[in-house]
């Protein structure tokens, strides 16, 4: 069970001090690619990256469109680290291993954290290639007490019963609302509520109208967990959703998913992300401390 493996604050440091000394960039600013969105990366100038194989205490990437690598960069002047892949429940990691990443960044002295995932949408109102604006989530494994906060706390971190109430900034979801209409693609972009299942089966079609009926706009295997981890140790938080498919939730629809579908439209919508998060880090204020130093 999850709960009984433990990291200590060593070991994340020892991570964080490893990667400090292997690179002169100092991120305040964290990415994490979703499926097929790998090409986030690709937008950072002056790049250092490390393949996880190389990075002492990280997990390795099992799943196709998750590359596996962590690139350091500038954006818009801005410090950022950028995972080309995540980790998932699925591939057997622990929720400790999935989210290791989010302290050690922490401990880089990174502010924000922005996470990106491809979804499967439930409500009407988003098609294949839009963007949702992740407003809240619902944490199905966490509900169940599957949560990488299971165990004991570690008070350097944050407190044993974090609020989840507002973990997705409410500035940083208006500014990108206003960026998108400022950018001409507000067609494509809407607020909603994700939720995370464990996979790696996509939905039944009961499973399917559960979640429509629970209020769900759209559905992925990933993300919660490391949002928790992140608002437990007080990073500020911007989630958005690729929807890739619709989630088929009637038994007339002979329409099925799968991950190469999924992969597709990140292809598609690659540049309308990298845009739409290029900008966000262009405009967002950030706390001015020593992390802020560019590097040439
Ligand atoms: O890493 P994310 O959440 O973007 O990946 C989604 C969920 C599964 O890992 C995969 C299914 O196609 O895409
Ligand atoms: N369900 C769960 N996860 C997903 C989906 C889906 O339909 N699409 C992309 N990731």
């Amino acid at each position: 069970m999850h709960s009984k493996e433990q990291i200590s604050h060593d070991e994340y440091q020892k991570t964080s001090d490893w990667l400090m000394s292997h690179t002169k960039h100092r991120p305040i600013v964290a990415i994490i690619c979703g499926s097929g969105l790998g090409m986030l990366a690709d937008t950072l100038k002056c790049q250092d990256s490390f393949d996880y194989s190389d990075i002492p205490g990280f997990p390795q990437s099992t799943v196709q469109g998750h590359a596996g690598r962590l690139v350091f960069g500038e954006l818009k002047g801005k410090s950022c680290v950028c995972m080309q892949g995540r980790f998932h429940m699925y591939e057997g990691h622990s929720l400790l291993k999935t989210t290791f990443p989010i302290r050690v960044f922490k401990l880089m002295g990174v502010e924000t954290l922005i996470v990106t995932n491809a979804a499967g949408s439930l409500a009407d109102s988003l098609r294949p290639g839009d963007i949702m604006i992740i407003k809240d989530h619902i944490n199905f494994p966490g509900l169940v007490g599957l949560n990488p906060l299971c165990g004991p706390n570690d008070e350097k971190f944050g407190p044993r019963f974090p609020a989840m109430s507002g973990c997705y900034d409410k500035g940083l979801r208006s500014l990108v609302m206003e960026l998108a209409k400022q950018m001409g693609v507000s067609s494509l972009v809407q607020e909603g509520v994700y939720a995370m299942v464990g996979g790696p089966n996509f939905e039944t079609i009961a499973e399917a109208k559960l979640l429509h009926r629970l209020g769900v706009d759209a559905v992925g295997m990933s993300t919660a967990p490391e949002v928790v981890v992140a608002t437990h140790c007080g990073l500020r938080v911007f989630g958005l959703s690729l929807i890739t498919n619709k989630v088929v939730k009637s038994y007339e629809d002979s329409e099925s998913v799968n991950h190469e579908g999924v992969l597709e439209v990140g292809r598609l919508r690659s540049q309308t992300v990298q845009q739409l998060v290029t900008e966000l880090i262009s405009r967002m204020e950030i706390n001015n401390n020593e992390n802020t130093n560019n590097v040439s």
